[in-house]
């Protein structure tokens, strides 16, 4: 009989041992009890050094009363309780071994904490497993900041970061809509580089590609972040300044003008100026589409490309007896 129990007790050890999974058991004050070979490994500690001692002073990292409050439950209902790697990445500030090419400097855990009952049935002790999840966290890391990356590149332009045409073009449907519902009015602006192939045929594509960045800064700089700024095509932009009402907007549309005609670009020792062309149209209820919005605000582009280009126009001059002279149209 006592030889049977020996024999028990020492596979249990083998058992303890060899699990890779970690096992502590400790008593209603957070004792140890007991430690097996896996916490042993990883926390350079062994049973001797911690069995008897409080959890909280060999491990200051784990937040007291926290833990004891998670803990209730197992004392108090005898249900199991689960503390998962998204909720708290570890309990214990254990290394990985994990190649130095991963992203993990520590080893993600999941752990559960059960009750342990004596024969009476009462409840004094708990067994806390600790689960290596370091694998499985880091590849639904990998999976979200790709998923963020692809959502990000279908919506930004890659040589603005603006919104790319397909992505803005969402966004103005949807603004429409609600535009129409609102009491506020928002202005639709179209914004186009004068003589832009000229700055290509002179400067090269890259230069022209380094002035197309340039501008965006200052459009990006000079909108607020809830209008909607995009990439329209090569070298147009469509911004919606939102809650902006024509004179507001002709403000804005000036402004990005005048930092722009001051702007040097510097590409590979070459110095380039440019201008750009604004057309500006307010929103007004009888606006049929989201469409005509904008062909309204590139006919005013239009007329600012006819009028000398360097200058902003507004619909409401488009279709006036005689071409406003682009310095009236400067706000
Ligand atoms: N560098 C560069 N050039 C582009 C890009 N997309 C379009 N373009 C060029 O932009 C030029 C636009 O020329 P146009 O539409 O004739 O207009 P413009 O020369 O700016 O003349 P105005 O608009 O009338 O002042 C073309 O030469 C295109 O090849 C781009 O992403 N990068």
């Amino acid at each position: 009989m006592i030889n049977d129990d020996i024999m028990q007790m020492h596979w249990q050890h083998d058992l303890l041992s060899s699990i890779e999974v970690g096992i502590v058991v400790m008593d209603k004050h957070f004792n140890v009890e007991v430690w097996n070979q896996f916490m042993e490994n990883h926390a350079d500690l062994r049973p001797s050094e911690v069995i008897g001692k409080s959890l909280f002073s060999l491990f200051p990292e784990i937040e007291e009363s926290w833990l004891r409050g998670k803990a209730e439950p197992v004392f108090n209902l005898r249900t199991p309780v689960f503390i998962i790697w998204e909720q708290r990445p570890y309990l214990f500030q254990f290394g990985t071994n994990r190649p130095i090419t991963s992203d993990a400097t520590y080893m993600f855990q999941n752990v559960t904490m059960f009750p342990l009952s004596s024969p009476t049935g009462e409840i004094n002790k708990l067994c806390m497993l600790v689960y290596d999840v370091t694998d499985q966290a880091l590849g639904k890391l990998r999976v979200e900041r790709l998923n963020d990356e692809l959502q990000q590149m279908s919506c930004v332009d890659g040589l603005t970061g603006l919104y790319n045409r397909r992505y803005w073009q969402e966004r103005f449907d949807s603004h429409f809509k609600l535009q129409r519902r609102r009491d506020n009015t928002s202005t639709a602006m179209m914004l186009d580089i004068d003589h832009f192939k000229n700055i290509n045929d002179t400067y090269g594509h890259q230069a022209g590609d380094e002035v197309i960045k340039t501008l965006a800064r200052v459009i990006q700089k000079s909108v607020r972040e809830t209008d909607l700024a995009g990439r329209y095509g090569g070298e147009e932009f469509a911004i919606i300044l939102v809650d902006s009402n024509q004179q507001n907007a002709a403000k804005v549309a000036d402004r990005i003008r005048r930092l722009a005609e001051a702007m040097m670009v510097e590409h590979e020792g070459q110095q380039i100026k440019f201008t750009v062309s604004v057309g500006l149209s307010e929103y007004r209820p009888d606006i049929k589409s989201n469409m005509a919005w904008l062909e309204q605000a590139d006919q005013a582009l239009y007329l600012s490309k006819h009028s000398g280009r360097n200058c902003v126009s507004t619909w409401d001059m488009v279709g006036a007896d005689s071409a406003p002279n682009p310095e009236q149209a400067k706000a």
